[in-house]
Order: C-alpha cells, then sequence, then structure tokens
C-alpha cells in the first residue's frame, strides 16, 4: 500500500481551503505506487465535483519539487498530456501537509497500458516528442540525478553483493558509457528537460487513447535520445527475454521521428544509448534491493530483468531510429 503518511478527510478540509477548488468531499488512499503517498481527492464548486491527486512526497524535499512540479505545468500549458500542479492562492504549487511536502495535480482518465500493441506505442512516441520539443523553452535547469556521475557514486556500494559475472559485466559497461558520455558525438546529442522514467506504469490510456504521462519525479536535463532508449526498453521488450519486439519499435520510433526527426548523430549514437538506459535501471534496481530498506517499502524490482537487457542490448543491434 503506497500511503506512508496517513491524511484524514478533516484534516484535507481544513488544508484545502488555501486553495481555489470549493470543499474536499472525498479522499481515497492509492494502493500503486512506492516512492510517496497518493491519494484521489474529490472536491466539490458550486455542485461541480471534480477529482485531483494529492501527493506528499516522502522523499523529495521542497527545494528539489519545483523543478518537477514547474516543468508539468509548462509542458500542461503548451498541450502536452501531463497532470496540471494545482497552485494555492499565493502561486505556490507545494505546501506542507503533515509536515511534508504535498501537492494537488489534475487527474488523468484511463488506467496504465501493460500488454502495449504498435498503436500504444505510437501514441507514446508521438507524445514524448511533442513532450520533447514543448519543454525546449523551460528555463528550469536540473540534471538527470539518475545520469552518469550518479553510476559512478552508485556502482562500488553494490559491488559487494555482485557475482563476478556482474560485477565484469557492471564494470565494463560503465566504462563502455563513460568513452561514449565524454565523445564529441555525445556532446552534439539534442539535450533538454526529460521524464527518463516513463515506463508502461507512468502513462494513461483510456482504450487506445493516450491521456497522459505521469510521474515525473526522476525528470531532469539528459539527451531526448536517453528518454526515447528508456521508453522503447520498456514498451517495446518482450519481458521474459529482454529481446526488442520490432513492430512496437518501429511504430514508436516513426511516430517519434514524424514529429521531430532523429539526428544523424542520434542515429550513431542510438545503440550506445539503448545500453546506457538499461544500465540505469539495472543499477538502481540493484541500489535498491541491496540498500537498508525502510520496513514499510514495498518489494523491490527485480535487478535481473535489466541486466538481460543490457546483455541483449550488447550482443544484439536494436532496429535502428529510422525505417
Ligand atoms: N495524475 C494522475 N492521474 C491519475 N492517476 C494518478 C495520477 N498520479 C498518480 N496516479 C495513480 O497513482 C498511482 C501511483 O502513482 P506514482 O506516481 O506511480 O507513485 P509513486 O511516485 O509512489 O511511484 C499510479 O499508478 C496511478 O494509478
Ligand atoms: N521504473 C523504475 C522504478 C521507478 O518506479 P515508479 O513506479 O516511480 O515508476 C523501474 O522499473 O525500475
Amino acid at each position: 500500500m503506497a500511503v506512508f503518511t496517513s491524511v484524514s478527510l478533516d484534516d484535507v478540509r481544513t488544508w484545502i481551503a488555501q486553495f481555489p477548488l470549493g470543499d474536499a468531499v472525498a479522499l481515497k488512499g492509492i494502493a500503486s505506487g512506492i516512492e510517496n503517498s497518493n491519494f484521489f481527492l474529490t472536491t466539490e464548486q458550486n455542485g461541480r465535483r471534480t477529482e485531483y491527486v494529492l501527493t506528499i512526497f516522502e522523499n523529495l524535499g521542497f527545494e528539489q519539487l519545483p523543478f518537477y512540479l514547474q516543468l508539468m505545468r509548462h509542458l500542461a500549458s503548451r498541450g502536452v498530456l501531463v497532470p496540471e500542479p494545482v497552485p494555492n492562492r499565493d502561486g505556490e504549487l507545494c505546501v506542507p501537509l503533515q509536515g511534508k511536502p504535498a501537492a494537488i495535480v489534475s487527474k488523468l482518465e484511463g488506467g496504465s497500458q501493460m500488454a502495449p500493441q504498435p498503436v500504444h506505442c505510437a501514441a507514446v512516441g508521438d507524445m514524448l516528442a511533442k513532450m520533447h520539443l514543448a519543454g525546449r523553452d523551460f528555463p528550469l535547469h536540473q540534471p538527470n540525478l539518475r545520469g552518469i556521475a550518479w553510476w559512478h557514486a552508485t556502482a562500488p556500494e553494490v559491488f559487494p553483493h555482485l557475482s563476478e559475472r556482474e560485477t565484469a559485466l557492471l564494470r565494463s559497461e560503465i566504462h563502455y558509457q563513460e568513452a561514449f558520455h565524454g565523445s564529441d558525438l555525445y556532446r552534439r546529442l539534442q539535450q533538454g528537460p526529460v521524464h527518463a522514467d516513463l515506463f508502461r506504469n507512468n502513462v494513461m490510456f483510456d482504450g487506445n487513447r493516450l491521456t497522459g504521462f505521469f510521474d515525473f519525479y526522476f525528470a531532469g536535463c539528459d539527451t531526448w535520445l536517453f528518454d526515447v532508449a528508456v521508453t522503447v526498453n520498456d514498451w517495446c521488450v518482450d519481458l521474459d527475454t529482454g529481446v526488442l519486439d520490432e513492430p512496437r519499435v518501429r511504430a514508436m520510433l516513426d511516430a517519434y521521428h514524424a514529429v521531430r526527426p532523429f539526428t544523424h548523430d542520434e542515429q550513431t549514437g542510438w545503440q550506445c544509448t539503448l545500453r546506457a538506459a538499461a544500465l540505469r535501471f539495472w543499477l538502481s534496481r540493484l541500489y535498491d534491493l541491496y540498500r537498508p530498506r525502510a520496513a514499510e517499502m514495498l518489494t523491490p524490482h527485480d535487478p535481473t530483468h535489466f541486466e538481460r537487457i543490457l546483455r541483449e542490448r550488447i550482443a544484439t543491434p536494436a532496429p535502428g531510429l529510422s525505417a
């Protein structure tokens, strides 16, 4: 159950007076999610009921949240389908609740599509390209906090837990990625705000209609290509083998390319970037598995899934960026 901080409807009734949303009439904890406490919040104003999502941030502090919340606001104002944060009467997007930072955002319709078909991948590719373009004039900057600096800092913490075979792979891949990240080619890749965690469970669909991207709390500035690679590695993969499913890859990449054409440099850097995206989640899953965990945290995700994907991306070239 992902409600780590308990809040009652009475608590919220008083707290919500600072927002121009009317009265709080219902509050329901959301079971899924592993980072924050999330609730569906219903408000009533002039006889009209509206549903929102109330998030209490368990790990992020007040100083870190403006980047994420302002980014969502910026994207929403440019027509990208993302939850829109609601400012309070003082214009603040993030305010304390039970002593922790909290925010209210609009609720997306629908549910997650956990068995995506090419039609869903195309919708994700199209919206991802629109999101990258819309982020070009976003004024705030924060690096991807799960980028190469984090890999360097984190690998030594997991090495003691790994087999020789795993250690060899992790060492050699970080070494390989250092060379790629230090190259002229890498410096020429287009960069901007990216979601950086656009997995199947972070996108809503109503049937085949995409209704939004959410969970922006790993977002940061990185190459657009990295975002594409993270997304392909999750949406277009055979979950048992880590092998990419070509029809889904083609649907996603072609839809992206139709909105924001890939560059020649991106074509060249594509295979390395798919490996970087696999490495990022292998390492974070290893770290989550081996670090001391708070008692209430849920079962960590399986790291071997991304180890398999990384080995597969090294062994087999993925379909190219354009057909
Ligand atoms: N804006 C939203 N609209 C609709 N549902 C949402 C929204 N934000 C979160 N949810 C629901 O809450 C669940 C947990 O959210 P998530 O952001 O993944 O949590 P966590 O950050 O704790 O991993 C999601 O799976 C989804 O069902
Ligand atoms: N997508 C990551 C974990 C992040 O969890 P989320 O529920 O906040 O998206 C992974 O699968 O390792």
